[in-house]
């Protein structure tokens, strides 16, 4: 496990364009190293303010948007083009205004597409999905994403894992189907813990008072089970962006006061 390390900006704002100034320079660094990056998307107001802010920084140009894989590491179980699915959204913040490659672009099944209702068999072809991409230097079923973000709910849930659903308790499947999730809509598809754990790079968003006291639980030791998001690390990085407002409960330890 990679301990968590914190970045605390003065407000969302401001945490939204550092965190998209960030993500240009690790895709950029990727792409040189690699000729291609992949990142993993989430849904939610901060990962979608990252994704505007990234769209209106003239820097975005630097990105060779066509060799970029994007996953997503939850979805909301609804029809295509719905408003309230993530990719919906996702597309609206900047996916439409970049060249992406459209094969590279890995949305989520929706309710209405090939797998109708059945979230679970949905949630399995996505498994298969990333299956299929990930290579023999990945070692194992999910390809090691340079970035994968989540945002984080003021339970602790990151993706669609909520503090004592089956899907938190996942150790095998890389991707589930989830039932009765507490924010709406109930029916979601989630990466699980094992397949968020196989990026490079984890990045936990979390702004605003209501997340003070999720940060504060989830960094202060708290086990996956009830915390979902002190589970969520990545294997050379686990990164925090935070504002004032999320950091204000925070250890004096980890984060003193002083500094804010
Ligand atoms: O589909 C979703 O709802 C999410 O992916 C979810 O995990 C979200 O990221 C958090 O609830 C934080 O959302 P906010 O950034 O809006 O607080």
């Amino acid at each position: 496990m990679t301990p968590p390390q914190l970045v605390v900006h003065r407000d969302k704002e401001l945490m939204a364009q550092a965190a998209a100034a960030r993500l240009i320079t690790r895709i950029v660094d990727a792409q040189a190293a690699r000729g291609h990056a992949s990142v993993v998307l989430t849904g939610g107001r901060n990962g979608n303010g990252l994704l505007a802010a990234l769209a209106a920084a003239p820097a975005r140009d630097a990105v060779d948007w066509s060799r970029l894989d994007l996953w997503w590491g939850d979805e909301r179980f609804l029809p295509e083009g719905d408003p309230e699915r993530n990719v919906t959204q996702a597309r609206e913040a900047l996916l439409d205004a970049v060249p992406l490659d459209p094969a590279r672009v890995h949305a989520m099944p929706a309710s209405d597409g090939p797998y109708g209702k059945d979230v679970d068999e949905a949630a399995a072809a996505y498994a298969a999905e990333l299956a299929a991409a990930a290579g023999p230097e990945d070692h194992g079923p999910v390809p090691s994403f340079d970035v994968l973000m989540l945002g984080v709910g003021p339970d602790t849930h990151v993706a669609s894992l909520f503090p004592e659903l089956p899907a938190v308790r996942e150790t095998e499947r890389t991707v589930v189907g989830v039932h009765g999730a507490p924010k709406p809509p109930p029916v979601r598809i989630s990466l699980t813990l094992p397949a968020i754990r196989a990026a490079r790079e984890v990045w936990l968003l979390a702004a605003g008072e209501d997340k003070a006291e999720a940060a504060a639980i989830a960094l202060s030791g708290a086990g996956e089970i009830q915390a979902p998001a002190a589970g969520a690390y990545g294997r050379s990085r686990t990164l925090w962006l935070l504002d004032a407002a999320a950091a204000s409960q925070l250890p004096r330890a980890l984060y003193p006061p002083a500094s804010a």
